[in-house]
């Protein structure tokens, strides 16, 4: 090989060397040494030209002003575009494509002017046809002459260093259309808060072009105070390293209102610095809009838009989790409306609604912000009253809460007046367990129906030993017709005229093994709750039955044996078909038989009810009204209902006030316009029995005549139950 550092060819086998020009070997160093000792010093310096040239990976050319191939140095003949010696006395454009060739000339043509050219990236297609890229360094070869300058140049192979610049570049514009086509918006600012690179979403939201962006800080594009919030949130990621997760509300100029999710993370530079800023950023909108939706079908009420049981019970656990460091009471109030149901069925499921929603109001406007009103199911809601000082304020707020039901609810057009009850319960001192306090408070709040609703109650651990016994109760009333504790008593009903007995009323008793005989008003409303009335109702009224057979067997005074029927027994739609069935196997006439039910039946459960009465009054059994008085009392049912008789409650009979007497007379008045019979229920007097008879009431029963007696006791009563 021959070295390129030397201006002309030398002839190495004789040594011999003309003009030698070498770069590496000063003139001087071989200047005024003999001829041998130049010849050393030639050799020498052409071997460390040689190992130069060997330990360089590149091509090197030597090249006229055409690009003429002059002499090539390479240890890679394979790289080269044609053999050494094609190419050889050839040019550029003899040998590679048009464009290729240009490029080498122009940094030949470069080199002739500056001295050097560097950096030119040229394709050479190989011997087999594979492109391959070369960075030519062109250099003027010293000491040539003007016209036969040459120049030589170092072509590197780049073609991997090329490739994967062409896999970056792939990779960059795979990631710009990305980021170009994806719905958040994205950018990036250096660390003096310039921009540079954004996509198409963020230009969107910036309602300017990238052109107008890039460069641009955040007072170009926002407002002065947004922009200085950026600024400062940007220099923290500076100082800090800190991921920024932000939220912002975006009011645009169309007056859409837009919430982004950003998140800004550092860009850290090669020498572990933060170089810049990356911004991420969603319109998250839509999808708040839905997370809302969801937390409030999840959590409030969609008719009142309170919150719903979930989410009281989490605030109430987070109330009794707070009070024990305040020291202050957590109250629960459970309130109802009383007859709902009523208002519901007789004005229809959307006035019931309306109701509830106007009810919830009159609750919300009773109670501090702090407190949440919840409906919890039907018409049941609930109060939680966190910071609670003393009981009393509780009893202050329920009272506070009871007058604004004194105000009728406009429903439907109609003025109504509904009334609720209310029980109350508190932490600590009641429970420190959330479902325990909601359980007493519903049963303070039982206990103020029973007491006759429109009240208040506070819960006391006597109402958890009185839900203890109605359990223990329950448990053994289930047992109670098995066990053959149960037995039917009669009361006779007598003419008031002459005391001439005309039927009776069936009276359920059970005498418990160990309890002894437990009263009908305790055992009743349990059976009633829990659904057992069923059985005992059938039971009942097959003793009934039977009795009424045996009692009109001789077919001389007919006899009446009325029954009592609870509102739960008609919510069965095989009633009737139960009557039937009785009264075919027990022989006995419908004629025979009166059911008694209460007002609040009627009032209750309208359509269904007046079906199976028309029913059963259509099979021949008579229909009474029991307890009349007590109830709504509402006049028009009288009318709409197939009824009988009218049973006027024992407390106006057993009154002195006038104003009960002159009710009597007026239920007397209606019943005889309507062709009703009226019985006086609780007669224990001699006086009362007067005043009826004198008020023209056909029948009536009580302890004056009789109290109610087993059946054993009861057939033996005369016919005329003279007092
Ligand atoms: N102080 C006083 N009381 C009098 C007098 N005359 C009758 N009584 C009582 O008044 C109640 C009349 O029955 P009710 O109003 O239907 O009221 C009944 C009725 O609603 C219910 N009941 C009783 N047996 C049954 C039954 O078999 N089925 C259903 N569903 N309820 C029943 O239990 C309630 C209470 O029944 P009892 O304790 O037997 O109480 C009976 C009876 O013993 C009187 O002169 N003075």
């Amino acid at each position: 090989m021959v070295s390129p550092f030397l201006s002309h060819k030398v002839d190495w086998q004789t040594n011999t060397a003309l003009e030698v020009s070498d770069p590496i070997a000063s003139p001087g160093a071989i200047s005024g040494t003999t001829e041998p000792g130049r010849h050393r010093k030639l050799a020498e310096a052409h071997e460390f030209a040689e190992t130069i040239i060997a330990a360089i990976p590149d091509i090197l050319f030597e090249m006229d002003r055409n690009g003429r191939y002059l002499q090539i140095w390479t240890k890679h003949p394979e790289l080269l575009a044609a053999t050494k010696q094609q190419l050889l006395g050839k040019t550029v454009n003899d040998v590679l494509p048009p464009e290729d060739a240009a490029a080498a000339l122009r940094a030949v043509r470069e080199a002739d002017e500056k001295g050097v050219s560097d950096c030119h990236v040229i394709r050479i297609v190989q011997q087999d046809g594979e492109p391959r890229w070369f960075e030519h360094h062109v250099a003027k070869k010293a000491g040539s002459e003007t016209s036969s300058q040459t120049f030589l140049v170092l072509s590197r192979d780049v073609t991997e260093r090329k490739l994967a610049e062409h896999i970056l570049d792939e990779a960059r514009t795979r990631l710009l259309t990305v980021l170009q086509t994806i719905p958040d918006m994205v950018w990036m600012k250096d660390m003096d808060g310039a921009y540079l690179l954004c996509n198409h979403a963020f230009e969107h939201l910036v309602g300017k072009s990238e052109s107008e962006i890039i460069g641009k800080t955040d007072l170009d594009l926002f407002d002065t105070d947004v922009a200085r919030v950026l600024r400062e949130r940007e220099l923290a990621i500076d100082a800090g390293g800190a991921v920024i997760n932000e939220r912002w509300v975006i009011h645009q100029g169309s007056g859409q209102r837009i919430l982004l999710e950003i998140r800004k993370v550092p860009i850290i530079g090669a020498e572990g610095k933060t170089t810049g800023v990356l911004g991420v950023a969603r319109d998250i909108t839509e999808l708040n809009a839905s997370r809302e939706k969801i937390h409030r079908m999840a959590f409030y009420d969609s008719l009142t838009d309170l919150p719903n049981r979930e989410l009281f019970y989490e605030r109430l656990r987070q109330a009794m989790a707070d009070a024990h460091s305040h020291r202050q009471l957590v109250g629960v109030m459970m309130m109802d409306i009383d007859h709902f149901k009523a208002v519901n069925d007789t004005m229809g499921h959307p006035v019931g609604d309306e109701l509830l929603c106007q009810a919830a109001r009159r609750f919300q406007a009773s109670v501090r912000t702090a407190d949440t009103v919840a409906r919890l199911s039907g018409d049941e809601f609930a109060i939680l009253l966190p910071s609670i000082r003393h009981a009393n304020d509780l009893a202050d707020i329920a009272a506070e809460m009871l007058k604004t039901f004194d105000e009728p609810f406009l429903l439907d057009g109609k003025e109504v007046f509904v009334s609720c009850s209310i029980g109350i319960a508190f932490h600590p001192d009641h429970s420190a367990d959330a479902n325990d306090l909601v359980k007493y408070a519903d049963s303070a709040m039982y206990l103020a129906k029973r007491l006759g609703r429109g009240g208040f109650q506070f819960y006391s651990r006597q109402l958890t030993e009185d839900a203890q016994h109605r359990l223990m109760l329950e448990s053994e009333l289930r047992r109670a017709i098995e066990r053959g504790e149960l037995e039917v008593y009669y009361q006779p009903k007598v003419l008031v005229e002459n005391g001439m007995m005309v039927g009776s009323e069936a009276l359920l008793r059970w005498h418990h093994g160990k309890m002894g005989m437990v009263p009908p008003a305790q055992f009743i409303p349990i059976a009633e709750d829990t659904g057992l009335i069923a059985d005992l109702g059938r039971w009942v009224f097959r003793e009934a039955c039977r009795t009424a057979a045996q009692l009109n067997a001789d077919g001389s005074v007919p006899h009446k044996v009325a029954i009592n029927f609870s509102s739960r027994q008609f919510q069965r739609s095989d009633l009737v078909q139960m009557v039937t069935e009785i009264l075919d196997e027990t022989a006995c006439h419908a004629e025979w038989i009166e059911i008694e039910i209460t007002e609040s039946l009627l009032l209750d459960q309208q359509y269904e009810t007046l079906a199976t009465l028309c029913a059963l009054r259509t099979k021949g059994i008579s229909i009474a009204i029991d307890d009349f008085g007590t109830g709504y009392s509402a006049l028009n049912y009288l009318a709409r209902f197939p009824i009988d008789t009218l049973k006027i409650d024992r407390s106006f009979i057993s009154s002195d006030d006038k104003r009960s007497a002159e009710l009597v007379k007026a239920i007397l008045s209606i019943a005889r316009c309507l062709g009703q019979s009226v019985v006086a229920e609780g007669v224990e007097t001699v006086e009362q029995a007067a005043f009826l008879r004198a008020s023209g009431c056909d029948a009536a029963q009580g302890f004056l005549y009789s109290k109610p007696l087993p059946k054993a006791e009861f057939v033996k009563l005369p016919q005329f139950l003279s007092i």
